[in-house]
């Protein structure tokens, strides 16, 4: 392990323009896995730990992504003439074409001659971050060499395969070795990650390296959440629930609803370790099921779980009529839920999609089940864009119960906040401010009916009494003529 006090001062350097006086966090031996980010004090529900600023930071142009985005300020551009015109490879706008980080971009790719300049190449523009590690100062440098890098088979790949997109691609072995390092590092701490901007409603993705972010270590159930400053890409990391003094700050590399196995695989092949907090020792996953499945027995209405975690092949257990199953058949059974949902989940209409979750899914597959989840969130991110041709009770409905269903799952977990957690929460929150006005609207509608109904009973009995009155007046006013009449004649 990298001495902490070392990685303290680097970071030290690297924050300067943004650490506190007084900062919530430091740097310390875990308890989870070597270095880790300890609170310096108690923390509330809320409160911000610490901003981060990424030390590389460039496209991740995978290649099913559209390249035409600026290599500087991200920014997409025009379909055609994106490229810089110096010959460099690498697109950019015409404001960032003149910014000192594409001038230095631009030299060092055009002294490595790319094959095709004009050419937008995915692998040349996903090389440009680990790239720019070899135009940082030194001690920028130390930083990224004092981060983990699982050195598996693989790291190489990137490199050698962006070595034949140019001419005079680098062949000193100091300069491969920093972007052999740095690919290493970005595998092991870095964001590839997707970001929708608000301001010009852009999404993009890109691939960075927060160097305080990556000293956290990973639980299932993290105790802070990030969000990003669109202005300047800094990471803003929360507490998610109260942290005492001394606690470690903890993250998660995976989705919050990805079921145990799943997560297993996933943090042993791309992160090389294997979880061992409490959500991935419990088969129920804190009660919350979400890889649950029904018994295969028709006779028993059970939920099976694996009978032990940590294995990519468990045999399952049903907990009721304590049945075995192998992880075969248990796998038959989510391959075909998850298959007949997400083929739900990619037709077009969005009321099939509901009435299957609401009236079909919950016979095969239990409500609790991450297929189920990840289609209602599905659904409520298609509501959001408000674009469904659904009626106003369905969209309300739907949300209402969607954001309860998922936030009850969160709780059960014992999730604390989180971006997800925010958005649900103010959806529900919206949703029912909506229904309190509309039923307001409603109750003053009653209101002003029965007022009116009240006057109409009014009206009626003024109209029947002067009716009455008129039929008496009517019958005295007959008498009356009659005497005069009778008196003249
Ligand atoms: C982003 S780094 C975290 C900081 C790391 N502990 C260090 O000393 O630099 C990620 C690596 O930390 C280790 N790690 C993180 N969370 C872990 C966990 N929950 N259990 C075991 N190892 C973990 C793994 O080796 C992983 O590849």
């Amino acid at each position: 392990m990298i001495c902490p006090k070392r990685t303290s001062e680097l970071l030290d350097l690297h924050l300067a323009p943004f650490k506190d006086k007084d900062p919530a966090w430091e740097v310390g031996v875990s308890k989870i896995a070597g270095r880790g980010v300890m609170a310096t004090r108690n923390l509330k529900r809320g409160e911000i730990i610490f901003q981060d600023s990424p030390l590389l930071i460039g496209l991740a142009a995978h290649e099913e992504d559209t390249l035409n985005a600026c290599s500087v300020c991200f920014k997409m551009l025009p379909d055609t003439r994106f490229m810089c015109r110096q010959g460099c490879g690498l697109p950019v706008c015409s404001l960032c074409a003149k910014k000192k980080q594409h001038k230095t971009d631009c030299d060092m790719f055009k002294a490595w001659g790319s094959n095709e300049p004009d050419v937008a190449n995915s692998v040349i523009i996903r090389l440009l971050c680990v790239a720019r590690a070899i135009n940082l100062s030194k001690d920028q440098r130390d930083l990224i060499y004092c981060l983990q890098a699982n050195l598996d088979n693989n790291h190489r790949t990137e490199v050698r395969n962006a070595a034949k997109c140019f001419k005079n691609f680098p062949t000193d072995k100091k300069i491969v070795e920093i972007m052999n390092r740095t690919v290493a590092v970005l595998r092991t701490n870095g964001f590839d990650k997707t970001t929708d901007r608000t301001t010009d409603n852009q999404e993009f993705n890109y691939r960075a390296l927060y160097p305080l972010f990556a000293v956290m270590n990973h639980d299932c159930i993290p105790n802070s959440y990030y969000t990003f400053e669109e202005k300047t890409n800094n990471m803003i990391v929360r507490a998610a629930v109260d942290i005492a003094e001394g606690e470690e700050i903890t993250t998660t590399y995976t989705k919050l609803f990805t079921g145990n196995i799943a997560r297993h695989l996933f943090l042993k092949m791309k992160k090389g370790f294997t979880c061992k907090c409490p959500r991935c020792l419990d088969p129920t996953e804190k009660g919350s099921f979400i890889s649950g499945l029904y018994c295969r027995d028709t006779n028993c209405s059970g939920l099976v779980v694996p009978e032990i975690t940590g294995l990519p092949h468990p045999n399952w257990n049903c907990l009721v009529c304590k049945q075995k199953s192998t992880h075969a058949q248990m796998m038959k059974s989510q391959d075909f839920a998850s298959g007949a949902i997400n083929a739900k989940v990619n037709s077009n209409s969005l009321r099939t999609l509901v009435h299957y979750l609401n009236e079909k899914s919950d016979s095969f597959i239990p409500s609790s089940n991450y297929v189920v989840i990840d289609a209602k969130l599905s659904v409520l991110g298609r509501l959001a864009q408000g674009r469904e041709d659904c009626n106003e009770e369905l969209v309300s409905s739907t949300r209402l119960r969607y954001c309860r269903d998922i936030t009850q799952i969160m709780d059960k977990l014992g999730l604390g906040d989180s971006v997800l957690r925010t958005q649900l929460e103010q959806q529900l929150h919206k949703e029912e401010e909506r229904r309190a006005k509309k039923q307001k609207e409603l109750a003053e509608k009653q209101r002003q009916l029965d007022e009116l109904e009240q006057k109409a009973a009014e009206a009626d009995k003024l109209l029947a009494t002067l009716a009455v009155a008129d039929q008496a007046v009517g019958g005295a006013g007959d008498g009356a003529a009659a005497t005069p009449a009778a008196e003249q004649t």
